[in-house]
């Protein structure tokens, strides 16, 4: 169990043999998925020769401008994940509504919601953007799932992963017994076991946020940051180091790997719609991945996990990580 070098597949189908109170059946559906972002991962690698920089005409359901890469990573998953008989419906960043399932392929016991490429205004300068997900129930006895079958709170996820297409692509998978890092060996093809249960250490000195939005924020985030940026002369006395790479995958990978917090608060500016970050298919699949490594996830008011979504795309403040960190700035919220 957990062997370094061990394929994804195998280490999952381990994971449910182990442990009873898994959920059971998540091996074709996570198979699905991870081919899915292997292509992507192609795609994203290779989008200078294919001509697919730059924007396409369109706009999405949160009225932003979508990259050409947005519309085909979301077609990828779509046509990796339909007809497969795993899935009863799916929710995407980049489609308005419920995505259905053909009448014409079987239907399986889950619903998928997803982020199919996150930090895509990175894409076209050559950094680290990624795929999240996040797995649901589909309720029993439910035929064609709506926008209402999905509004499950973060603490009802089955599994939650993401993928990172950096230097190396990686695959961060939780199904609620601790997170694991693997890595694309793209010799022959598959994700191999080389970050076993990863663990975010307690105390960090770095922190991660867009400080061009200073002027926006709330008084508590003001506060923690001015203690920051203070040091060794300030109330916190020690220096803090900072990385924005407005990529969620990216500063989630690294809080994994090496600790720190992220930050993307409500803001004057955003504060109408509920924040930046979007509940389903960003927060919740986050927060799950950070919580089972140790840390803390919170709007600032509550634990994200536990909020009662109200739409599919709605969106929440996010403070996540190292915990004594966020729970430092969720007290300064009090
Ligand atoms: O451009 P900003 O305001 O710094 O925002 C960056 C944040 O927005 C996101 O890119 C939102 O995700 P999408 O790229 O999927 O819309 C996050 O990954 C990132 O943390
Ligand atoms: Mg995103
Ligand atoms: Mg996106």
């Amino acid at each position: 169990m957990s062997d370094i070098g061990q394929s994804v597949n195998q280490f999952i189908v381990e994971t449910q043999r182990t442990h009873s109170s898994a959920a059971d059946d998540l091996t074709g559906l996570l198979n699905d998925v991870i081919s899915a972002c292997k292509k992507i991962a192609n795609l994203v690698n290779r989008s200078s020769i294919l001509g697919l920089e730059g924007y396409a005409s369109s706009n999405n359901v949160q009225g932003e401008h979508q990259k050409k890469l947005d519309i085909l990573t979301n077609d990828v998953m779509v046509e990796h994940l339909n007809w497969t008989g795993h899935l009863a419906a799916m929710v995407s960043e980049e489609i308005d509504d419920v995505i259905t399932i053909s009448e014409d392929y079987p239907k399986g016991k889950y619903l998928l919601c997803f982020d199919p490429l996150d930090g895509s205004s990175n894409v076209d300068i050559n950094l680290s953007v990624g795929t999240i997900f996040s797995v649901l129930r589909c309720p029993e006895g439910i035929e064609t799932p709506s926008h209402e079958h999905f509004l499950q709170k973060g603490t009802e996820q089955v599994c939650a992963g993401f993928c990172v297409y950096g230097p190396s692509t990686m695959l961060i998978l939780t199904t609620g017994f601790g997170v694991n890092g693997f890595t694309l060996d793209r010799e022959v093809g598959e994700f191999m076991l080389t970050h076993p249960n990863m663990q975010i250490p307690e105390d960090t000195s770095e922190f991660a946020i867009n400080m061009s939005n200073q002027r926006f924020w709330e008084p508590p985030v003001k506060r923690y940051i001015d203690e920051c940026i203070q040091g060794v002369d300030g109330e916190r006395e020690k220096n803090f180091n900072m990385r924005w790479n407005a990529s969620m995958v990216a500063e989630v990978y690294r809080i994994l790997t090496r600790g720190g917090i992220f930050m993307y608060p409500l803001d004057s500016r955003i504060a109408k719609q509920g924040g930046k970050l979007r509940l389903l298919y960003e927060a919740n699949p986050m927060s799950f991945i950070i919580e089972q490594a140790g840390g803390v996830s919170s709007t600032g008011r509550e634990r994200i996990m536990e909020i009662q979504p109200e739409s599919i795309h709605q969106r929440v403040p996010v403070f996540l990580g190292s915990k004594n960190e966020v729970e430092r700035v969720v007290s300064y919220h009090k």
